[in-house]
């Protein structure tokens, strides 16, 4: 089977155009696809498949090996995947779990608009919402140090979200626009180097307290920036901008 790898600031993928819907839909499969040791490697596997409404169609797994709900980073290099298969000139739309995206592509820089968000809720201090796939957010301080492993891993399994299972997110502001992330992910149950529906999340807990339309946001794999209105406690037109890249191609015995 041929595969190509992406990486969009550090989240990885294995990336398979699915378009003749060969690829076999095995759980095991996927988790030794994604595995760093014993396969090709990667934090997810994403499929494109065709969709006779939209440009192509979005299908995510975690390394785990189950199909989950949105990647954002997994989007953003999927459309990077498409452009190169040359489905699309520089504007798409896009069918995924949590609905249509549509996305644009201008020198190696993807912009995808993420599904609008109407609710933000607490736990505590804390704040949940739903960017595509769950998100926790808590504001931390020197996050550089911080042991994002063993706390993620903590709420992640606590009572409240055990069951589902959520991603959680750590933030420390930089400076008046800027924050920085680092994420615990659900279904690779490790911390990534970025994870964009997270970034997203991040973002709009930040821009809820300020006046901004955008804030950039490093990560440890690079750099990203989200673009938001906000109307009371919901946001619309919720873009996430950043790089993503191929890596590297190859063909793979999975039977
Ligand atoms: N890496 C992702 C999030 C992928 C989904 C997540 N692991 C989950 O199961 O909720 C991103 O870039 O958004």
């Amino acid at each position: 089977m041929e595969f190509f790898k992406y990486q969009g600031t550090g989240n990885d993928f294995v990336m398979v155009d699915n378009r003749d819907l060969q690829f076999p839909k095995d759980k095991s499969i996927i988790e030794k696809l994604c595995d760093r040791r014993f396969g090709i490697g990667a934090d997810g596997l994403i499929l494109l498949e065709n969709d006779p409404d939209y440009d192509f169609k979005m299908v995510y797994y975690n390394s785990d090996g189950g199909e989950s709900t949105m990647c954002g980073n997994g989007g953003r290099c999927l459309v990077a995947f498409a452009f190169f298969l040359d489905i699309f000139e520089d504007k798409c739309k896009f069918i995924a779990i949590d609905g249509e995206h549509e996305a644009e592509i201008h020198n190696g820089i993807i912009k995808l608009k993420m599904i609008n968000v109407d609710t933000i809720s607490h736990d505590g201090n804390d704040f949940v919402l739903n960017t595509g796939s769950p998100h926790y957010v808590k504001y931390v301080e020197h996050l550089e140090d911080f042991n994002v492993y063993t706390e993620g891993h903590g709420i992640r399994n606590s009572e409240n979200y055990k069951e589902k299972g959520i991603n959680v997110n750590f933030v420390e502001k930089n400076a008046a626009d800027e924050i920085f992330v680092r994420t615990y992910e659900r279904g690779v149950e490790d911390e990534t180097y970025s994870c964009g529906t997270g970034v997203t999340a991040s973002a709009l807990t930040f821009l809820q307290k300020d006046n901004l339309t955008s804030v950039k946001v490093k990560t440890l794999g690079g750099n990203l920036k989200v673009y938001a209105e906000k109307n009371g406690n919901s946001f619309r037109n919720i873009w996430l901008e950043g790089p993503a890249k191929q890596v590297f191609r190859g063909k793979v015995d999975i039977f």
